[in-house]
């Protein structure tokens, strides 16, 4: 059974400024399971970074309720866990950033050795943990270069290895891949998954890209002004989202230009044995068996007016527009055959856009 890591009950962040406060965060409730990928969206100032400082408590929330793994730490207005617990809790959370924020005058490995101190490893059991380390971010043979000979996306890679220094059950990456290029992007996306896989981490993956979550999340918030506007898998959030920004995010304008042309060109021209559906499939079927057999089975023509196709994590999520013209029967054996393959049917009516 799903294990809850990180529980955020109801959390608020209000900064208090001279004239005006502000609200960053208003009363958010998630939950993350042990294991999870997940991804918190939206943009910039949506107060994603405010909320995850909270996991750590490096933000006091002004009210809520936050526990990780089996501690509460913040209840009832306030602090209730020692400092001490505190601290060994921090050091099973950690974090990586857009800036890596490594110590320039410092070797690769000193920058990780550094996460060690206070670890209680003699100098030689410390050296190699942190060559361990780099070496699970394919790094063993940049220990003795400086930061500032390193590509960025193998600083970030630094940063991880010392980020794992405590063996954290918790990494936070808090717009990790921003300031990088697309290959190096996907490199360390890539290494994040590796390690939620190799080491069961939860990851919090904060970004306002919609294809690093796409890439490995298993589960998504999309936030705006500092409210959850919506949660879910990332199938649900892909396939099934409600929000105009959550569709924003994932793109499904496109989907909804694709709707608004089919409106103009067929919806208002649909014949009585005519039905515009959108049909979004997962896996291994793909439109063209489909047409053939709609058409072989059950005397259904499926006209495609629109097919997209993209990659979720690991699934192929397919989704195509199409007009069957067939009788009522043949329709509804088709629709039901349809939904019998796991394809989710919804049906577009004129003036009834449904972006999906
Ligand atoms: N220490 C602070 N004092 C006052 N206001 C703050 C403070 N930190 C954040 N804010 C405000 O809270 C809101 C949310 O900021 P936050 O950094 O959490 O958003 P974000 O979604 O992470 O955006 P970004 O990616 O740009 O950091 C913003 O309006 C920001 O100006």
């Amino acid at each position: 059974m799903a294990e809850t890591i990180i529980q955020l009950d109801n959390v608020s962040v209000t900064f208090q400024q001279k004239k005006a406060s502000v609200q960053a965060v208003k009363d958010v409730t998630i939950h993350i399971q042990k294991g999870d990928i997940y991804g918190i969206v939206g943009y910039s100032g949506a107060g994603k970074s405010t909320l995850v400082r909270v996991i750590n408590l490096l933000q006091q929330p002004t009210s809520g309720r936050i526990q990780v793994g089996d501690d509460v730490l913040f209840d009832n207005g306030q602090e209730v866990i020692s400092t001490k617990t505190l601290r060994q809790k921090r050091r099973k959370i950690g974090m990586i950033f857009q800036h890596f924020n490594l110590l320039y005058e410092q070797t690769v490995i000193q920058n990780v050795g550094f996460a060690l101190k206070h670890s209680n490893l003699d100098k030689k059991a410390m050296q190699a943990k942190a060559l361990k380390l780099l070496d699970m971010v394919d790094l063993a043979d940049k220990a003795d270069a400086y930061p500032a000979q390193l590509s960025g996306g193998q600083q970030q890679r630094v940063a991880i290895a010392r980020a794992l220094a405590n063996d954290p059950e918790i990494l936070i990456s808090d717009e990790a891949t921003s300031a990088l290029d697309p290959k190096n992007t996907n490199q360390i996306l890539d290494l994040l998954q590796r390690l939620n896989t190799q080491l069961g981490l939860t990851v919090v993956l904060i970004t306002h890209e919609m294809d690093a979550v796409k890439r490995i999340a298993n589960r998504v918030a999309v936030m705006d002004d500092g409210v959850v506007i919506e949660e879910g898998s990332l199938l649900d959030i892909f396939t099934n989202s409600k929000e105009p920004l959550t569709k924003e995010f994932v793109g499904a304008e496109k989907g909804s230009k694709a709707i608004a042309a089919l409106e103009d060109a067929h919806l208002a021209q649909l014949q009585p044995d005519e039905i515009a559906l959108q049909l979004i499939y997962f896996g291994e079927s793909v439109s063209e068996p489909l047409v053939v057999t709609l058409y072989k089975n059950f005397n259904v023509e499926a006209n495609i007016i629109y097919s997209n196709i993209d990659v979720l994590g690991e699934t192929v999520v397919g989704t195509n527009f199409v007009v069957l013209k067939g009788t009522d029967d043949n329709r509804q054996k088709a629709i039901d055959f349809l939904k019998k393959a796991n394809v989710v049917v919804k049906q577009i009516k004129a003036g009834d856009v449904d972006h999906g």
